[in-house]
């Protein structure tokens, strides 16, 4: 796996070609990236060549509610509330006020600050909310990216939460190759390798498993 071109994937190539001669970054989404690079985590960032090819996928699919499960700095948070309309919405969940206040100068600087909705509290109980307040089947495009043993519960909270033709892009599902033989005391990626295993049979999406980053699958809902 060659890894994200900001972290394992540094000093590869062949990534490096693809991000040079592909990735359209908008000047606002730099200043993000650079900004979360100083910070000692920044290896959880989404890298570029990942959050252009969701943004076009927002796109393709005329995307309006969007959910981001685990926001960090905000820098796909960013890149889905520009690629949504003037009045689409991304909700974005996140637990550590500090990472959520690097974003937010930037989401203000962007002129997005009104589509993005910050619930700063467990994601599992904001899915929840949403689901309460009748939100089912509303959103378009939901981004799986927080604690990995909880992955099962945000992916059946999405599916419900997502339209049909709507699609749950789930991050991180090869966790630099561990999941393909989890460690007995490796509860990470044994929760990620179940997860794998079940939606490769679940009969409610379409999926593809692609080896961009860390591993993305893209479930699209039936
Ligand atoms: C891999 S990072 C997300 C990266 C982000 N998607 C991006 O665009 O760069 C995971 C984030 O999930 C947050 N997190 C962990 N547990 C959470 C929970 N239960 N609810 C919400 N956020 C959580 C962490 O604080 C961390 O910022």
């Amino acid at each position: 796996l060659i890894g994200k071109s900001h972290s394992k994937g540094k000093d590869n190539p062949v990534l490096q070609y693809v991000v040079k001669n592909s990735v359209r970054e908008p000047p606002v989404m730099e200043k993000l990236r650079l900004k979360t690079m100083e910070d000692p985590w920044n290896i959880m960032m989404v890298p570029p060549e990942q959050v252009q090819l969701m943004a076009n996928l927002i796109k393709l699919i005329k995307a309006n509610k969007t959910i981001e499960v685990g926001m960090y700095t905000g820098y796909n948070t960013l890149n889905m509330a520009l690629a949504i309309p003037e009045d689409g919405k991304v909700v974005a969940c996140e637990i550590k006020e500090e990472y959520v206040n690097i974003g937010k100068p930037f989401f203000k600087e962007a002129g997005v600050e009104d589509k993005v909705d910050i619930r700063l509290q467990p994601a599992l109980k904001t899915l929840d909310e949403l689901l309460a307040a009748g939100e089912a089947e509303t959103f378009d495009f939901v981004f799986i990216d927080a604690d990995k043993t909880n992955y099962d519960n945000y992916y059946e909270r999405s599916l419900q939460l997502v339209r049909k033709g709507g699609i749950i892009a789930i991050d991180n599902v090869l966790w630099s190759g561990r999941v393909v033989s989890p460690a007995e005391d490796d509860i990470t990626s044994q929760a990620l390798d179940t997860l794998n295993k079940k939606l490769h049979k679940d009969e409610r999406i379409d999926l593809s498993m692609l080896t961009v980053g860390d591993g993305l699958t893209l479930a699209f809902k039936r």
